[in-house]
């Protein structure tokens, strides 16, 4: 006992010389991580330390067209504050000693409810792109949502790494191709085609057009196709997608692909009740709630803020995913709340491959699942499935005291 007394006391003398610390005059700026010299660390504490880290790593160009969205980048931001604006209303004397995070998508287990979105070009990145971040993607036991738009192609990530993974899809003018890819993508193990329908053409990204951002090749469609863009003004890479994709299709085209493929079917880019209804009769499996991470229409709501919305339309007939300003695990917590039984990540896995490579993706994972869990712990809920709608608060609730 007396022991113990004195440790104590020694623990904190010993923690007497911070009155004394530089730390006391480091400045203490909020997402800012700084050592004892008052001096800014490298090392991130959190998801959003990484996007400074990529800015450093990157030329501007790709770093531009990574971080930016469409024109005024109103979407963009509300991504994220839409998520500031929801708080938590935790429980507490609930035994969280031990907590699961687990969770099943299609089926598929996976250790917390965090995907990999699909995003194009992580060769610009690092040389070894989209390996690394399959990689990293099977150390956190989690999916991997392989673009179209890849850098590495579909055979190459599916010998490297044993990560569960979908094929992202666009449906090109050139059906047959299209068509072909999803059969690759099938014969390569992949388990679901998401098919991302807010693209019929490029969105206006004023950075991309300001730096002439350059085409990237699509590994893909390596031998298939080629387009020549000839256009010294704006961003190539709009100007080449606009000539590959397919702008007339419609709902009608998801029975096309239910035709030629016996692979369960995510629909990405739904962000109305008239959309999930109409993708829910279509046959989809599963819908992904998502603005494109603000890079097509701006100002299309914050994806958290029609969640609720969408849910309520799909009444539990298929799984609803949710992508866009996903940073925080108290975000993961606040998607699950309102009906998400997972979200995506598309630019944190991009600023961590670009600072870190795939360690840095792995420790992007990490820490949000650290963040979740503790989230979980502190509002007591100790699985996935006790994460209920009334453990959050959103703008459209009314206060108790109202009602
Ligand atoms: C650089 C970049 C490339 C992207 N490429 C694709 C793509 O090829 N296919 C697709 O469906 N979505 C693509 N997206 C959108 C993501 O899948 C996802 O919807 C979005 O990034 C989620 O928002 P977040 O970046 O805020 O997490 C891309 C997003 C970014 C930032
Ligand atoms: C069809 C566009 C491919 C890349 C992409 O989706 C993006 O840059 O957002």
């Amino acid at each position: 006992m007396l022991h113990a007394f004195i440790s104590k006391i020694s623990v904190v003398n010993n923690l007497n010389f911070l009155t004394h610390s530089p730390l006391k005059a480091a400045p203490s700026s909020l997402g800012q991580n700084y050592n004892i010299k008052g001096k800014m660390s490298s090392e991130p504490v959190n998801v959003n330390d990484f996007k400074e880290l990529a800015r450093n790593a990157l030329p501007k160009i790709y770093y531009d067209y990574y971080a930016g969205g469409a024109e005024d980048e109103h979407t963009l931001r509300e991504n994220i504050q839409a998520f500031h604006r929801i708080t938590i209303r935790p429980r507490v004397l609930v035994d969280v000693s031990q907590i699961d995070m687990s969770t099943t998508i299609l089926g598929y287990p996976i250790s917390a409810p965090i995907l990999l979105a699909p995003t194009s070009a992580h060769k610009l990145a690092i040389p070894e792109g989209e390996l690394a971040t399959a990689r990293a993607a099977a150390a956190a036991n989690t999916i991997m949502i392989l673009s179209y738009s890849s850098t590495c192609s579909m055979e190459e990530v599916a010998s490297s790494c044993n990560a569960v993974r979908f094929f992202q899809l666009h449906i090109s003018k050139r059906r047959d191709i299209s068509a072909l890819l999803v059969q690759r993508a099938e014969r390569f193990g992949y388990k679901a085609i998401v098919l991302t329908a807010d693209t019929p053409r490029l969105g206006r990204r004023e950075a991309d057009i300001r730096n002439k951002m350059i085409g990237f090749p699509v590994k893909n469609l390596e031998g298939l196709m080629s387009i020549d863009v000839e256009s010294d003004q704006g961003s190539k890479l709009e100007a080449y997608y606009n000539e590959l994709l397919d702008a007339s299709i419609r709902w009608e085209d998801i029975g096309w692909l239910r035709s030629i493929t016996n692979l369960p079917i995510l629909i990405k880019g739904i962000l109305t009740h008239e959309d999930a209804t109409k993708a829910v009769e279509a046959g989809v499996d599963g819908i992904i709630v998502s603005n494109h991470g603000a890079r097509q229409l701006d100002f299309a709501p914050a994806t958290v803020s029609v969640l609720e919305e969408v849910v309520d339309a799909v009444k539990g007939k298929v799984a609803v995913l949710l992508d866009g300003g996903v940073r925080r695990g108290t975000d993961v917590f606040k998607a699950v709340a309102l009906g998400a039984q997972a979200v995506l990540i598309g630019r944190p896995v991009l600023f961590g491959l670009a600072a870190k490579g795939e360690g840095g993706v792995r420790t992007v994972l990490e820490m949000l699942k650290n963040e979740l869990e503790i989230s979980m712990a502190l509002s007591g809920c100790p699985c996935i499935k006790d994460i209920t709608r009334s453990h959050v608060r959103t703008p459209y609730d009314k206060l108790p005291s109202m009602l």
